[in-house]
Order: structure tokens, then C-alpha cells, then sequence
């Protein structure tokens, strides 16, 4: 479970994340949808503890990450691909990474196999593909069997193939009765994979609703997202 209560992170004078209070809850794959700037990554890094709250708070089952004992056992995230050393194979990335927070070598062999990573995981990280890198970042998530995940565009830049592992990933880990936050630029892909939104503009939460009934008599997803950000938009073209 992860829990926002009055969650508010300004720079400067930039509000970037706005007195947000939601709770994202277990068993659901929650979408967290937004225009660029909207404030999705600063929330993410407020929960992960790499940035500070304003005020508010940001809580992983109940606690700020700097409480967590074992944060890897409570919380795996995704934040953006390439987080390994480069010149590190990604066996010797998850090795160091489970070492350091005491989970059993055997573990990593485990989470190489369910990412697929196997034939290349001597391989060293920075001769990874992006869609490589991004299964390493998901397989370093997965190391301690976390009951909460999050996935910062996690089918950005994927192959056909990779966008939709990513999602029957996401899906089979909500299924599991975890806690799995997604926040994705792509409408169509985000139909089919969450169950509940979260619509981020300009730091305010516009909208907190299951798939369905944001869509609501909309056509598309896409339909309904945009007409509920479109005076959220920070950077839009004029029309020729
Ligand atoms: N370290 C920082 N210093 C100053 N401003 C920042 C900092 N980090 C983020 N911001 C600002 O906070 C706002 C929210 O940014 P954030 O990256 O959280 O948005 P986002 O929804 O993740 O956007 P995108 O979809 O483009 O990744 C933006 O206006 C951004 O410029």
C-alpha cells in the first residue's frame, strides 16, 4: 500500500506536487498519468526517499522509506533504465545489489530468470539494449520479493514484444495482491493495462477513479485523459 496525505513538493516558487492525498492500493495496477511537468516523477521520488516533501507525507505500508528496515523487501522501483554500472555484467549488478541488503545469492538467479535475462546476464550492462536495461532495472526491483512496485515508464522506448512483457508483468504482479504504481505517457497502452487512474496536472490531482469509470462515456481513454489536462498542459504547438 502506499499512502500520500497532503503530499506538496515546491521549488523554489514552482509548486511541482500540490497537497496530493490518494492511497494506491493493493491488488490493482494504478496508471499515473499526466502532461510532462505534471509532478509524477517528483512524487515518485518523494515515496523511493531521494527527495524531501514540502510537506505532506509520502508512506510505504504505513512507514516514510528512511523507516523502512528492509526497503528492498518492501518497495522495488523502476525509476529510469541504466542504473547499473556499465561495466558490470547485470549478474554481478544483482549480486552487489542483493549483498548489500542481505537477500540470498539464489535470489538473483531467480529474478534473471523471470525477467528472461539469462543468456546475457554476463554480459556487462552498458553493451545492454535498452529494452535489456530495462528488464535489469525490473529484475533489481524484483530482488526482494517487494509487496509495492513502481515503474516509472517503464515500455518507454520497448519493442513490441517488451511493451506487452511489461504489461503482463505488471498485471500477474497485481494479480499476486501487490501494490503496483505505473505512470506511462501512452493511453493506449495504460487502457489495457491499469485498473485504476491516478491524472496528475500541474501538481493537483484531477482525478482518482477506476479505468472505467474515468472513461466513462468517453471513446478512448485518450478521449478522456485529454479533455480532463487539456488547461493542464504546460508546452503544447501552435497549429499551423
Ligand atoms: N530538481 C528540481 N529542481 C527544480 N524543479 C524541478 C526539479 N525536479 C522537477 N522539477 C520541476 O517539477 C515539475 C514536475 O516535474 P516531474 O519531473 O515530476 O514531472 P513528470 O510528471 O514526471 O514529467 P514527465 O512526464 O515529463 O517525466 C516540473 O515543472 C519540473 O521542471
Amino acid at each position: 500500500m502506499i499512502t500520500l496525505r497532503h503530499l506538496t513538493k515546491r521549488y523554489g516558487g514552482h509548486v511541482a506536487v500540490d497537497d496530493v492525498t490518494t492511497d494506491v492500493r493493493p491488488g490493482l495496477v494504478t496508471g499515473f498519468l499526466g502532461p510532462n511537468g505534471a509532478g509524477k516523477s517528483t512524487t515518485m521520488r518523494m515515496l523511493l526517499g531521494l527527495d524531501r516533501p514540502t510537506s505532506g507525507e509520502a508512506l510505504v505500508n504505513g512507514v516514510r522509506y528512511g523507516q523502512l528496515r528492509r526497503p528492498l523487501r518492501e518497495i522495488g522501483a523502476v525509476l529510469d533504465a541504466g542504473g547499473a554500472h556499465p561495466g558490470r555484467t547485470a549478474r554481478a549488478h544483482l549480486r552487489a545489489l542483493a549483498a548489500s541488503h542481505r537477500i540470498p545469492a539464489a535470489r538473483v538467479d531467480e529474478v534473471i530468470g523471470l525477467v528472461g535475462l539469462e543468456t546475457v546476464a554476463d554480459r556487462r550492462a552498458g553493451k545492454f539494449s535498452l529494452g535489456m536495461g530495462q528488464r535489469l532495472g525490473i529484475a533489481s526491483a524484483l530482488l526482494g520479493d517487494p509487496p509495492v512496485l513502481v515503474l516509472d515508464e517503464p515500455v518507454n522506448g520497448l519493442d513490441p514484444e517488451g511493451v506487452r512483457w511489461v504489461r503482463d508483468l505488471a498485471r500477474s504482479l497485481a494479480a499476486e495482491g501487490r501494490t503496483v504504481l505505473v505512470s506511462s505517457h501512452l493511453m493506449s497502452e495504460m487502457a489495457l493495462t491499469a485498473d485504476h487512474l491516478l491524472v496528475l496536472g500541474r501538481g493537483r490531482l484531477l482525478a482518482d477513479a477506476s479505468l472505467t469509470s474515468f472513461v466513462g462515456s468517453h471513446p478512448s481513454l485518450e478521449d478522456a485523459y485529454l479533455a480532463l489536462t487539456s488547461e493542464s498542459v504546460e508546452y503544447r504547438s501552435v497549429p499551423r
